[in-house]
């Protein structure tokens, strides 16, 4: 499923990986998106495709999950060269996973990409928040972090970046902002909000114990994906933005007959595609006209 361990993540594997995909293709991406669960339908606003299986792919690990196609896909948006992920990887796909699943991060860098976009979906946890909402990313709880299960563990490449990055940072203001102000422009103001994304190891839903724990802990929504990313992308010097499909109520209340289910998740996610990919699409547009956003 995986690249065997410790196999296809030193730098001479992924510039390989890189170079084979650029063999293949003209497009020269300076934007990449990653797709969250029931969130493909972004790779389909991309023009003049070229697209390819992972398991294609030398080195890629493979998409398990479903709702994640597992498709790497090249085109342009608005004209703006872009790649697109088709499909994540989690951390509880596979044990061991973290290095494997951010792998593609730092292909991304290798084909010239600049500024990461991920979407997720994830369970509300901010009492504010309702199923539909879009919430920009400001900043991250890394529980599995927390263990020592963080992606840039074991030796440092300094080919990709320094020993200790910084994570005041992470999420681009600029961006952060932009993202507000096309929303507002597009009339999403109702259900766009900003806020603090925990994620956990999954795959297993939260507990209501767990859910009140990381909503005192300063959490607004809870998921299992996009950290471990947004660190291998900061450590390589690109800009992120990411943000999360508030696509359940995260279970807080033990009177409470909801419970968790992806089937839920990919619903929701179905629901609220067309006006999420009008916001990536309207915000690369921008980014590629303010060069300052560049
Ligand atoms: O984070 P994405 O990939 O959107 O997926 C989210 O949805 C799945 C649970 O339904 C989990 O994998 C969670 O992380
Ligand atoms: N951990 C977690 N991941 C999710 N992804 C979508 N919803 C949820 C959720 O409630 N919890």
């Amino acid at each position: 499923m995986f690249p065997e361990a410790n196999k296809g993540y030193s730098y001479e594997d992924c510039k390989a990986t890189a170079d084979w995909l650029l063999a293949q293709t003209d497009v020269r991406p300076t934007v990449g998106i990653v797709c969250g669960s029931g969130l493909g339908g972004l790779a389909d606003m991309l023009k003049d495709q070229v697209a390819f299986n992972y398991k294609d792919i030398p080195n890629f690990p493979q998409s398990t999950v479903h709702g994640h196609a597992g498709r790497l896909v090249f085109g342009t948006l608005k004209g703006r060269p872009c790649v697109c992920m088709q499909g994540r990887f989690h951390l509880y796909e596979e044990q061991f996973a973290v290095k494997s699943i951010t792998l593609p991060m730092r292909i991304f860098k290798l084909l010239g990409v600049e500024t990461v976009m991920l979407t997720n979906a994830a369970g509300g946890l901010n009492q504010d928040f309702k199923v539909g909402d879009i919430m920009i990313i400001k900043d991250h709880l890394n529980m599995p972090g927390f263990a020592g299960n963080n992606p840039l563990s074991g030796p440092n490449d300094e080919r990709f970046g320094v020993r200790f990055p910084c994570m005041s940072d992470a999420y681009d203001r600029e961006l952060q902002q932009l993202a507000m102000d096309v929303g507002q422009e597009l009339g999403y103001g109702d259900f766009l909000r900003e806020g603090v994304y925990c994620v956990l190891g999954g795959p297993s839903f939260e507990t209501i114990a767990e859910c009140r724990m990381l909503h005192k802990l300063g959490a607004d929504a809870v998921g299992m994906s996009t950290v471990h990313e947004v660190i291998i992308a900061r450590h390589c010097g690109m800009r992120v933005f990411a943000l999360s499909l508030i696509t359940n109520q995260a279970v807080m209340d033990y009177d409470s007959e909801e419970k968790a289910n992806h089937e839920e998740v990919l619903q929701t996610g179905r629901q609220r595609a067309q006006q999420l990919e009008r916001l990536v699409s309207t915000m690369v547009t921008r980014i590629e006209h303010n060069n300052n956003y560049a």
